[in-house]
């Protein structure tokens, strides 16, 4: 890997967006400038933030000509704490509408990772004009599997971690993330326990929330068809947290879509395989 261009610390910046009866202070990152902007959502795993899970991605788009922002989620990074109730997937919607508003962006790309997905899959649905593009990558829609019994066993282990926040069980979570383990290293790990440990609120919030609602994300197949924008739907054929087989339910839903499966790749598509998969996401938002 070569040295990084865009920092987490140049690119960082805080809004705060009305949720209900709250006012939320909202971190995200914004790098570069371009015309048009791609907005990455990650997803829901402890110590997860926009910068944690796509930090291989952005320069390459950057110096494509794209403006790159990260949200961090409510419930993740620097980004204030929620016990959510309802829809996850609607309520980080809602924060991207007001991020989208203030930022004064008519049209965005979407690109979601795993909760980003179906966050990014409920923002169309609500607001299909402010959509230019769709990438999802290992989410877009909760719902079952056809062959993998639910909760999947890396959603356990990410529930554990929330529960008992130890490296050990952090080591045992993330070495099901990818499929070739000998990529994660000690500063990985120390850098991922450190964002969680930061913020035990987030934990025991998500926690929370899963005992007041264990529906968190919906199943939004029967609506996938209302969905006009071409859509990428980006998996790992080793995926052990979201089934490839919800890939193919986003594929038959959705008209505009075309699916790439990665070989040799767990959950993190875009980390594992970060060079590959930015060239993907550069055709596909480039045609
Ligand atoms: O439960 C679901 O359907 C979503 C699970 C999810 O978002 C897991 C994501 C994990 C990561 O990508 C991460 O922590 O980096």
């Amino acid at each position: 890997m070569t040295q990084q261009k865009q920092s987490e610390a140049a690119t960082s910046r805080f809004i705060d967006i009305q949720e209900g009866d709250k006012t939320l202070h909202i971190h995200y990152n914004d790098c570069g400038s371009g015309d048009e902007t791609v907005i990455m959502l990650h997803g829901s795993g402890p110590g997860a933030t926009g910068w944690a899970n796509f930090n291989r991605n952005i320069d390459p788009l950057v110096e494509a000509g794209y403006r790159v922002i990260l949200l961090d989620c409510p419930g993740w990074g620097k980004s204030d704490s929620i016990i959510n109730t309802g829809s996850r997937s609607d309520l980080n919607a809602r924060i991207l509408k007001g991020l989208v508003d203030a930022l004064d962006l008519e049209k965005v790309h979407l690109l979601g990772n795993s909760m980003g997905g179906h966050s990014a899959v409920a923002f169309t649905l609500t607001w299909p004009e402010r959509v230019g593009k769709l990438v999802l990558m290992g989410g877009g829609t909760g719902g079952m599997s056809l062959f993998t019994p639910m909760p999947t066993e890396g959603i356990k282990l990410l529930q554990g971690v929330c529960r008992e926040p130890t490296i050990d069980n952090l080591k045992k979570m993330m070495n099901i993330f990818v499929y070739d383990t000998s990529a994660l290293t000690e500063e990985l790990f120390a850098a991922r326990l450190e964002n969680m440990l930061s913020r035990r609120d987030h934990l025991d919030n998500f926690i929370k929330s899963g005992e007041a609602n264990p529906k968190q994300f919906p199943d939004f197949t029967p609506r996938l068809g209302e969905i006009k924008a071409q859509t990428l739907i980006v998996w790992g054929r080793n995926d052990r947290f979201v089934p490839m087989d919800t890939g193919l339910r986003l594929l038959a839903g959705i008209a505009g879509s075309e699916l790439h499966v990665y070989r040799d790749c767990g959950h993190w598509a875009q980390w594992e395989h970060a060079d590959a998969f930015n060239r993907l996401v550069l055709d596909f938002l480039g045609r």
